[in-house]
């Protein structure tokens, strides 16, 4: 019998054509609507790998139901959305999509700093409103960028990249990391500090940990009043780093200037969400990767990650390296 392969998001052909040539691959048919969890777990009773998307919580209730499932290959660098833990107990290999995502990443993310600092999406409503009489010395005025401080709140790929494009901008790069990284301080100019010292410090303070017990709620009403009155907050990690209420009010009571947010605890976030009411923030719908090249290139090795372990190969991108094929 082929291994079986299940796909929980429509893609597309060209992309998954040579999984079709050596396994039994079978895909939800949508490309906005997420597998709804009795499909997710009938399909990891019988597959032998899944091809699973962010908005997948691949628990243990999907892990044990799949008693042949050998991978999965998770479309995102972040697996916050998959139980390691109880993929490891059963023998699963994890696989991620790092790297091929981290620049586009980090372009999106110095896009929505820059759109939030010098209010972009305001400016082009205004525009579109018929709201423009005259230019005027003040008219839209935002925050300067260049030669401001950056504080990098995860120095990983992505947050490494981010810094690389600060630095274009002649801006002063501040990092806080789980460990300090001198080799990155000397090829980027990146100056290590404690979060607090970070947030106190940074003009932009830019979000790009993993979702961890850790970070979760890193970022508090106490956190963002440490700030300076004029930072700009940018997040492009997960959502539930940060306390949206707290949030909420460190940009109304005018502890903090503005946030760009690409992420939040719940996504789809609600049309009604009180975020959503500010002129303040600049709201994303979880876009960070996506350029046509950047996804396509996410899928394909999703693909290649499935293809590897199906046929016993190594996997070029495992999460949970002490994975051995049985
Ligand atoms: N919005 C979007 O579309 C995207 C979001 N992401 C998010 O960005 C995250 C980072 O991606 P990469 O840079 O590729 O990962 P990475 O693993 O290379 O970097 C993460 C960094 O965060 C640091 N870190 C972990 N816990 C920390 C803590 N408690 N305090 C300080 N630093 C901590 C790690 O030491 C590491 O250097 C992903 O896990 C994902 O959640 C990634 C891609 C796209
Ligand atoms: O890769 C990730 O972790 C994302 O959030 C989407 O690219």
């Amino acid at each position: 019998m082929r291994p079986y392969v299940y796909i929980t998001r429509k893609l597309p052909d060209a992309v998954i054509k040579t999984l079709k040539q050596k396994f039994t691959v079978n895909m939800w048919d949508h490309e906005d609507i997420s597998v709804p969890k009795d499909v997710l777990l009938a399909e990891a009773k019988k597959a032998d790998a899944l091809l699973t998307m962010l908005t997948d919580a691949v628990d243990e209730s999907v892990l044990s139901a799949g008693e042949r499932l050998k991978v999965i290959a998770n479309m995102a660098v972040g697996f916050d959305n998959v139980d390691i833990e109880a993929a490891r107990r059963r023998g699963i290999a994890v696989c991620n999509t790092p790297d091929v995502l981290t620049a586009s990443t980090a372009d999106l993310t110095f896009a929505l700093l820059m759109a939030t600092a010098r209010r972009m999406e305001e400016a082009a409503r205004f525009v579109k409103e018929g709201k423009w009489n005259s230019w005027s010395p003040f008219l839209l005025a935002g925050q300067d960028v260049h030669h401001k401080t950056i504080g990098i709140v995860g120095m990983g790929k992505i947050g490494e990249a981010v810094a690389k494009r600060a630095g274009g901008f002649d801006m002063n790069i501040l990092y806080h990391n789980r460990s300090q990284k001198p080799e990155v301080e000397h090829k980027l100019g990146a100056v290590y500090a404690t979060f607090d010292e970070l947030v106190s410090k940074a003009d932009f303070i830019v979000c790009l940990t993993p979702l961890t017990p850790e970070t979760k709620n890193m970022f508090t009403i106490d956190v963002f009043r440490e700030m300076k009155k004029t930072a700009v907050f940018i997040n492009v990690s997960r959502g539930p780093v940060v306390n949206e209420q707290d949030l909420y009010e460190a940009l109304t009571t005018g502890e903090i200037a503005a946030a760009g947010l690409d992420v939040f605890e719940k996504e789809p976030i609600g049309r009604e969400h009180p975020l959503l009411t500010l002129n303040n923030v600049i709201a994303l719908p979880h876009i960070g990767s996506s350029t046509i090249e950047t996804r396509t290139a996410m899928m394909t090795l999703c693909v290649e990650n499935i293809e590897s372990i199906l046929t016993g190969k190594p996997p070029k991108t495992l999460v949970n390296k002490e994975w051995q094929p049985v």
